[in-house]
Formats: structure tokens, C-alpha cells, sequence
């Protein structure tokens, strides 16, 4: 850090400057929270100018930051070079006045506790401007218990705690938790955090969706959140004393990262980065993630790019160290603006290009589309949810082999069979990429493209799985897409899937079933009746 005071200097003399400025010349030996000597000093200063001195300090007992504060508080600056890792604390103590016999405020405490401090301490003025009586916390392990220890109060004569022992003991009590607490060496452990303005229980049940999402990125959770309010809060979405609850939480259950269940703005996103010293991603990133991981194709690997970056142009400016490990190469962050600015402007040029390469293979599919129409062959699209059972059900339909997984978003690229009926007629079927609710309009519009070819189809097939307690919402979410893609008008089967894992007995709207054909993707004998209907319509 550079040799500059933090905070305002604001109506302070020369000399009084000089004298703060001074401070980062004092060393402290590790073993004392602070030297007796500089402690006095600070007092004298803050006697002085009638504002709070704080200093942050290395392990070795060097001062890195000197802040100069206010009556009744002292901000401390981000420092970006002490970034604590897992299971490690930030490797900073600091210590600061208090103008009168005032305790560690909760401000004090949850400085402590969102930057990872290694200590904190305030030194507290008598009336007559000496020093009293001195107060500390630390940070504790144990992710069921409070999140800090307060100690008992003493005074300046016990500065000498062998500080830096003390903070090596509990270093390695958190990070044998935190060896506990993530067992996959590369996982990332999420904790999730929404607000609801309206029905909680939708949130609810977005948030395990977007567990499962987490879970097809292989990032484990571990724990989650929901506040309700009126309002979504502009800036933190959650209210800002909820925000700073929640990151301690989530900090105690070795989090690594906080991701909000709905698209954050980019405003947003630097107000909470600027907040939190923790990776933060929302809804959006996680799905292109997913999409990015995914994609096989050329064109699916373009049409996730350019949804990528149309999402993080407007965000390029924060300092999200998301952004780089989700756009590879294209870093949102940098050193200085010029370095952002060229980011930019790559990331535009970038788009460009992705668009025209996208226009070219979608012309040579039109042109191989020419060709099969020429063949006049009818063409059946499976849409539905994603995890519905699309892929499963074209495989077991022309029996080939395409990926069907039990994790989100399995398929991206489009792919077609042939599908021969037993009175010799044939038809093409394509499977599809699945549905989710709140599509990143980002990704619908990169996928336009592949999802305009559904227009071609002459019979929709609208798998939904029966067995996800979801299934209404899921079926409601397909059909909106479908309408809003004006796809309502092209003849579609409703096919309610996965029926060995329902209870069809007990199935709480038997109206529905009526209304399509209830099928087992994976057992060719319960698809005779879907062949038989579909054969009827083509
Ligand atoms: N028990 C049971 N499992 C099924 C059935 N159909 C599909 N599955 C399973 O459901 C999971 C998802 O199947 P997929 O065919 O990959 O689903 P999809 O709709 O293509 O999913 P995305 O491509 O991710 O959108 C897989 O684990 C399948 O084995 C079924 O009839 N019964
Ligand atoms: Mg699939």
C-alpha cells in the first residue's frame, strides 16, 4: 500500500498531518498487538484532533495503512493485496482509538468478521484525553458458534499477548475446518441469497432450482438464505445489515462464494463487491457457466460467448473476480481504467464477429434445411424443461445414443434422427436445448436463432416430467416461451414423462394427463400409444 493517510484530513493543520503521516514509521513487535509506544501515540493524536486514529497491521508488526477517522468511526480502506483464502484470516490487525470508554461497536465487530481480521482492538480515552481502558475480538472457528470471541477488557500494560502465535492457533483451527468442510479439493462452496417481495414460497422453490444448478457446476451449498421485504433493495438486494449478517454466516460455513438467485445489475453487482472481499455471481452467470461448460458445437460455443459477453459489457467496470474465470481471456478487471477501456472495446469488437460467424452457420443450415425439405420430410421438435427426459425419449425413439444426464442443461446443441413409424412412413425428430424460468434474456436472444428452427416443426412434442413436484410451473414456464417464440399455433402433444416415478394413483391433477399421452422416456414398450398419436398427426 502506498505511504498515503486514509480517511479525511480535512481541517487539520501541517503539523498535525505530519504527525499522522509519522505513524507509519512505528514498528510493533509481532508478539504485541500494537507497542506501547504507538499506542500512546495514537491516543495522543486522537486527543489532539478529536477524531478516531486507526492502523492496520501486518503479521511482522509493520503498519500498512494508516486511516484517519471521524469522531465515531474509522472506515477502513479496501485492501486488495490481502485477499484472505478459505479457512485463512486477512492477515491484518487493526487497531484504533475510541474517544471515549466505548466498548468494540457492532461496526467494529463486523469489520472484524467480513474482512477476516485478524484481530481487532480499540484503545479507548480517558476523560482527560490518556489512555484507558483497551478492548479486542477475534474471529472463531467453529462455524456452529458465534461467529467472534470479545475479550475482557485490560489497558495498555497488556498489549503483550504474543499476538502472533495466538492468530498462527486459530489460522490452523480454520483451516482444518475448512479442510472438513470442502472435500473436493477445485469445489467452490456457494451460499445463496434472494429476496422476495411477493409469495416466498416461489422463492423457495427458485432457490432449489438453483441448487440444482450449483450442483450441475459442481459447486457444493452451504447454506441459503431468503429475506422477504417490501422492496427489493437497490443496492444490495437484501437490506445491507441483512447482507452483512448473511456473509458472516456465510464466511462461518466456509463459503467461498455468495450467488443471488436473480439477475443483479450492474450497479448491483459493484455495490456488493465493493462490500464483500468474496466472488459474487448471480443466476445469470451460473446458467452461462453451465451453457459455457456445455456447449459442443461451434455455433452453441459462439452463441454462449456472445450471451456472455452482452451480459458483462454493462458490467465491466466492477472489480468482479467472477467475470474472469467465466469469460476466459476477456478479464473484467484491470489496473486502471485505459485497460478497461480497451477490454471494452475488444469485447465489442468480439460480439461483432460472434454475430457474423453466427449468421454464416446458420446459413448453412438454412441451405441444409433447403435440402431436407426437398425430401419433404415432416419434422417433429421435443421441447420442454430442462431434465425433462427430451433426450432420453428421442434415443429410446430411433434408438440412437445422444448425452441424457440427470443434471441441468445436458443438451445445447440441436441434434436430429430419423424416426421410421411401422407403416413405413418417417419423419425427422430433434431434441432440443431444455427451458428454465427466468431464461437469461441474454442467452434467449444468442439462441434465437436455434429456437426460430423450431418454427419449421410440424408437430411440437412438450415433454414434461410428472415427477418433479414442480412439473405445473415447469409446463406453465415451456408454454410462455413457446407463446412468446409464437410457436402456440404449430400442433403440440403434450407428453407427461417419467410415469414409473409418479404416483399416478394419487396424482394431483388427473385432468392434466388427460390432455396428452403418459409415457416412460426409458421403456420402448409405453411409447406404442405416443407413436401411434404422433403418426396421426404428421
Ligand atoms: N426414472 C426415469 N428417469 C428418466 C425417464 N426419462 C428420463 N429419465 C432420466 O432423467 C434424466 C434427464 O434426462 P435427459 O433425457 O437428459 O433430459 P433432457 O430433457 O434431455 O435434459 P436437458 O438436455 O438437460 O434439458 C436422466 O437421468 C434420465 O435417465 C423416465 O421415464 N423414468
Ligand atoms: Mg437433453
Amino acid at each position: 500500500m502506498k505511504r498515503i493517510v486514509y480517511g479525511t484530513l480535512d481541517g487539520l493543520n501541517k503539523a498535525q498531518i505530519n504527525r499522522i503521516e509519522n505513524l507509519y514509521n512505528l514498528k510493533s513487535p509481532p508478539e504485541y498487538i500494537l507497542s506501547r509506544q504507538a499506542a500512546i501515540e495514537i491516543v495522543a493524536i486522537s486527543r489532539d484532533i478529536r477524531r478516531q486514529i486507526g492502523l492496520l497491521l501486518e503479521r511482522n508488526g509493520k503498519v500498512i495503512c494508516v486511516i484517519a477517522g471521524e469522531p465515531h468511526r474509522i472506515v477502513i480502506p479496501v485492501t486488495p493485496d490481502f485477499q484472505p483464502g478459505p479457512g485463512r484470516l486477512k492477515g491484518l490487525r487493526c487497531i484504533h482509538t475510541h474517544l471515549s470508554h466505548e466498548p468494540l461497536t457492532r461496526d467494529d465487530l463486523t469489520d472484524l468478521a467480513l474482512l477476516r481480521l485478524d484481530y481487532i482492538t480499540a484503545i479507548c480515552l480517558n476523560a482527560d484525553g490518556t489512555p484507558g481502558p483497551v478492548y479486542s475480538a477475534h474471529i472463531l472457528p467453529d462455524p456452529k458458534a458465534d461467529p467472534y470471541r470479545i475479550l475482557p477488557g485490560t489497558s495498555l500494560d497488556h498489549l503483550n499477548i504474543d499476538c502472533q502465535s495466538q492468530i498462527f492457533e486459530l489460522e490452523s483451527e480454520l483451516s482444518q475446518h475448512n479442510r472438513q468442510h470442502s472435500p473436493g479439493t477445485s469445489r467452490e462452496n456457494a451460499f445463496l441469497i434472494n429476496a422476495a417481495t411477493q409469495e416466498v414460497n416461489s422463492a423457495h422453490v427458485s432457490m432449489d432450482e438453483l441448487k440444482e444448478l450449483c450442483k450441475t457446476s459442481r459447486i457444493n451449498v452451504v447454506g441459503k438464505a431468503i429475506q422477504q421485504r417490501k422492496k427489493i433493495d437497490p443496492k444490495f438486494v437484501v437490506g445491507k445489515g441483512k447482507l452483512s449478517e448473511l456473509i458472516i454466516k456465510a464466511i462461518q460455513n466456509y463459503a467461498t462464494m455468495l450467488v443471488f438467485d436473480r439477475e443483479l445489475s450492474p450497479s448491483q453487482i459493484r455495490s456488493i463487491t465493493d462490500f464483500v472481499e468474496m466472488k459474487v455471481i448471480d443466476r445469470t452467470q451460473l446458467i452461462l457457466d453451465i451453457f459455457a461448460k456445455q456447449a459442443k458445437s461451434s455455433e452453441g460455443k459462439f452463441q454462449v460467448e456472445l450471451a456472455q459477453l452482452e451480459y458483462m459489457l454493462p458490467r465491466l467496470i466492477t472489480k468482479n473476480t467472477a467475470m474472469s474465470r467465466l469469460t476466459g481471456g476477456i478479464g473484467g478487471r484491470g489496473p486502471g481504467e485505459t485497460k478497461l477501456e480497451v477490454n471494452r472495446r475488444r469485447a465489442r469488437e468480439r460480439i461483432t464477429r460472434l454475430k457474423k460467424e453466427i449468421k454464416k452457420i446458420r446459413k448453412q443450415r438454412t441451405q441444409q434445411k433447403a435440402m431436407r425439405n426437398r425430401k419433404a420430410l415432416p419434422v417433429i421438435s421435443i421441447v420442454g424443461y430442462t431434465n425433462a427426459g427430451k433426450s432420453t425419449l428421442l434415443n429410446t425413439l430411433t434408438q440412437s445414443n445422444i448425452i441424457a444426464a440427470n443434471r441441468l442443461f445436458a443438451t445445447l446443441d440441436p441434434s436430429s434422427r430419423r424416426l421410421r413409424f411401422p407403416r413405413d412412413k418417417e419423419v425427422i425428430i430433434t431434441d432440443t436445448v431444455g427451458f428454465i424460468q427466468n431464461l437469461p434474456k441474454e442467452l434467449l436472444e444468442a439462441f434465437h436463432a436455434t429456437l426460430e428452427e423450431l418454427e419449421q416443426a410440424d408437430v411440437i412434442l412438450h415433454v414434461i416430467d410428472i415427477s418433479n413436484p414442480r412439473y405445473m410451473q415447469q409446463k406453465e414456464t415451456v408454454d410462455q416461451l413457446l407463446n412468446s417464440l409464437n410457436l402456440n399455433k404449430i400442433p403440440t402433444l403434450y407428453v407427461f414423462n417419467k410415469m414409473d416415478l409418479a404416483d399416478l394413483e394419487n396424482f394431483d391433477s388427473p385432468w392434466l394427463l388427460n390432455q396428452g399421452i403418459v409415457i416412460s422416456a426409458q421403456k420402448k414398450s409405453t411409447l406404442t400409444p405416443l407413436v401411434e398419436k404422433l403418426e396421426a398427426m404428421v
